[in-house]
Formats: C-alpha cells, structure tokens, sequence
C-alpha cells in the first residue's frame, strides 16, 4: 500500500525533533513537507536546526537537506496529514487552517484539547474518542469533508491516566487522586529553563500545570455518548495535581495516590497484576509504534527512575513502580514516562496509525 504522505508543523523544536526521527524511516509514512517558524523558512533543515539538534540520533540523511516552508496549508498541498509540534500561540490559528484546508491534524498543543468536539486522545486509552470526528466536521461551516483535528495530551497528564484507566477499568470507578509531579526540563522546549535556575535546584512551579491534568485526566478516562456527539467527562472524580521542575533531561516522574469508589480496595498485588496485563487497542490493530508492554511494573523498590527507564520500548509505554498500600487514599504508586516520546511525539504518530486502521485517513 502506497504511504501516506505527512508535514511536520514545527519541526525544528524539541516535539518536532522527535517527530522527525520517528517519521523519516516510518512503513505507512512519509515525510513531505516540513514547516517551521519564519526565522527558519526558506533554509534547509540541517541549517535551520545547526546548534540546537538535541537528539542522540543524527539527522536522518533524508531530511537533512529539505527546505523549510512556512507553515500554510498552501505549502502542505500533497500531505494528507499534518502533525503539530507548534507552540500553543502560533497553534491557534496555523492548526484550524490545515484541518479547514482538508488536512487531519494530530497536535501536541494545548489549544483544543478541552474543546467539546476535539478529541483528546492517549492512544493507550481512549482511541474510542475518535468516534466524535464525524460530529466535529458538522460543527464546522463549511463543513470539511476530511479535515479534522485531534490533539494528545499534556505529557503529565499522559503518565498518569494510563495506569489509572487500567485500574479504573478492572476496579471500577476511582474516586480520589493526589499527584506529586517531578518534570524534566525538555517538558519546557529549548532552550526552556535556564541552567542558572534549574542546577542543584527545584522550581515548584510550572505554569498552568496543575489545572491541565486536573481537567484532561476527567476528560480522558471519561466516555463519549451514544451517538457520538458529546464526551461525558468524570466531574466528580476529584483529583490535585503539585507540579514540580527537577534537573532531569527527560522523563516526568509522577507520586500518584489512588482511592476507588467500590470498597474493600484492591491488594497491592491485585493492582500490580492488573496493570501488568493491561492491554490496549493500539497493540490490537497491530500499529508500529504501540509498545509491547504497556505498563512495566517495576518490583525493585528504586525504579522506575528516569535515566535507567524512560527509553524502554522507545519511551512508547509507561512504568511503574513502588506500588504499595496507601494509609490515606488506597493505593500508592509511582509512574515515570517519557514526556516527549508517549508524552508528545509517540502519541501524535500512534493516534495516526490507530486513525490509518480504524479508516479516519480514508
Ligand atoms: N516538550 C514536551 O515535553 C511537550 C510539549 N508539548 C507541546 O508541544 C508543542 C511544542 O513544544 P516544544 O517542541 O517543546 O516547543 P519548542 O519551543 O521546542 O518548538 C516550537 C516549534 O514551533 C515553531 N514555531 C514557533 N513559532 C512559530 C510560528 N509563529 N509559526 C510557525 N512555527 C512556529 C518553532 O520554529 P522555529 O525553530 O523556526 O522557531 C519550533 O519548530 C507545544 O505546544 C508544547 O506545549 C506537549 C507535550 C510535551
Ligand atoms: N508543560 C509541560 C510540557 C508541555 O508543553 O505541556 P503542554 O503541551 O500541556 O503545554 C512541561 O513543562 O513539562
């Protein structure tokens, strides 16, 4: 089968990077056309990003000399697909342009994430979400015939609601949650936090944080109605986020306390079982980049720890570890996933192949 052709929409930042690697040598992909900011148009990508290549992989020799274009849909004519690594300010206007102009948007930014008709989408979730897209275009005037966008979530977010939906689904409904984040740096972009501020420190802040995974997390375990037109979001279930910024490359570790609604809770080795043997659609449709493992559970009681685990199975899947009693909540663990593999780039290219087989790129 012939691929399908894709654009990158900030290729040049750390999101898009990742993008680049994962796309330039993907079966059903190719790379078309690749966009970036003006400062960047008009050079080729191995100038655009001399200094600032952040990755341990070079620059794939098939993308080192393609020119980078400005990021309109008229520049993206023979892409079917466009995946955004855009800031969120350029994202509000550039993203709802490709998907008028026909072209299916998988985004990292926060823009739509929490809008009605936009599904918000962790591929080892809640790919059910996807059934809202026919509603979407009818939302729209004039209504594309096959434009669409759907975005992934904040990479926070991601690292948590994959064991909680495991756990949601065997023990039914939770009711509390308490999460004590400890985010890498490149959660910030490049150059992102200064080294003056994040050496032998901890900033415990980090702007707007907190309310995203308060209100995507009820979002992304809740459901879709029956006739797929609306998202029935999890507005009781309360949850707290503390967001924290530690001197880690990459990889957000997450302090997660649990309690469900149905009592006696689960043991400790209940939860550590279903974790372990949850599944998802992504591996089912056989997508490339669905991990083997979803949730690796960790039984030493050091891990997961981000420099030992974050590029497991390509930082596709998500670990946990210290899964024990909680005297307060029910149950505590700790999560540690890639923030901008599963936490951004992986999950964009997961969503498009789990759209490619379920027919959303027809
Ligand atoms: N980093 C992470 O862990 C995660 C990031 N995200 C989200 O992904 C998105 C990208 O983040 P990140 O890669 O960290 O950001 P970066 O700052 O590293 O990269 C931003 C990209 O957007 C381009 N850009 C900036 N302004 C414009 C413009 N006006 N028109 C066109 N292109 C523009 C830049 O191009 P140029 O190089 O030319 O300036 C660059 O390619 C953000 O929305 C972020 O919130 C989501 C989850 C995780
Ligand atoms: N804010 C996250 C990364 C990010 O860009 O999130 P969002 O896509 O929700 O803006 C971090 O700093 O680690």
């Amino acid at each position: 089968m012939a691929k399908v052709k894709v654009g990158v929409l900030g290729a040049t930042g750390t999101v898009g990077q990742r993008f680049i690697l994962q796309l330039a040598d993907h079966p059903q992909f190719e790379l078309a056309a690749l966009g970036a900011s003006s400062s960047s148009t008009g050079k080729s990508y191995k100038d655009a990003v001399a200094g600032r290549w952040k990755q341990v992989k070079p620059i794939p020799e098939n993308v080192k000399n393609v020119t980078l274009v400005e990021c309109e849909p008229k520049e993206f004519v023979d892409c079917e697909v466009v995946f955004s690594g855009l800031d969120s300010g350029p994202a509000s206007t550039i993203e709802p342009a490709f998907r008028d102009a026909n072209l299916r948007v998988f985004s990292n930014a926060r823009n739509y994430r929490m809008d009605p008709v936009c599904p918000l989408v962790v591929p080892l979730v809640n790919p059910d979400h996807f059934s809202i897209i026919p509603h979407q275009r009818s939302t729209l005037s004039p209504s594309p015939s096959k434009g669409f966008i759907i975005t992934n979530a904040n990479c926070s977010t991601t690292g948590i609601v994959v064991p909680l939906k495991a756990l949601q689904d065997a023990f039914g409904p939770l009711d509390k949650i308490m999460v004590s984040t400890l985010q890498a740096v490149s959660g910030a972009g490049y150059p992102g936090v200064s080294s003056f501020d994040i050496h032998d420190n901890v900033v415990p802040y980090i702007s707007g944080e907190e309310e995203k995974i308060e209100s995507e997390t009820r979002k992304i375990l809740g459901g879709i109605n029956a006739n797929s037109t609306a998202f029935e979001q999890l507005d009781d279930l309360a949850i707290s986020a503390h967001c924290n910024r530690v001197p880690v490359l990459d990889g957000h570790t997450e302090c997660v306390s649990v309690s469900f609604k149905k009592q006696p809770a689960p043991s400790v080795e209940e939860v550590k079982e279903v974790l372990r043997k949850y599944t998802c659609e992504a591996q089912k449709l056989g997508c490339h980049s669905a991990p083997k493992q979803v949730i690796t559970v960790h039984d030493e009681p050091d891990r997961p720890q981000p420099r030992l685990d974050r590029d497991w199975q390509d930082g596709a899947g998500v670990n946990v570890g210290r899964v024990r009693k909680c005297p307060v909540f029910d149950i505590k663990f700790v999560a540690l996933s890639n923030n901008v593999m599963i936490g951004a780039a992986t999950s964009s290219v997961m969503n498009a192949e789990i759209a490619l087989a379920k027919g959303y790129l027809a």
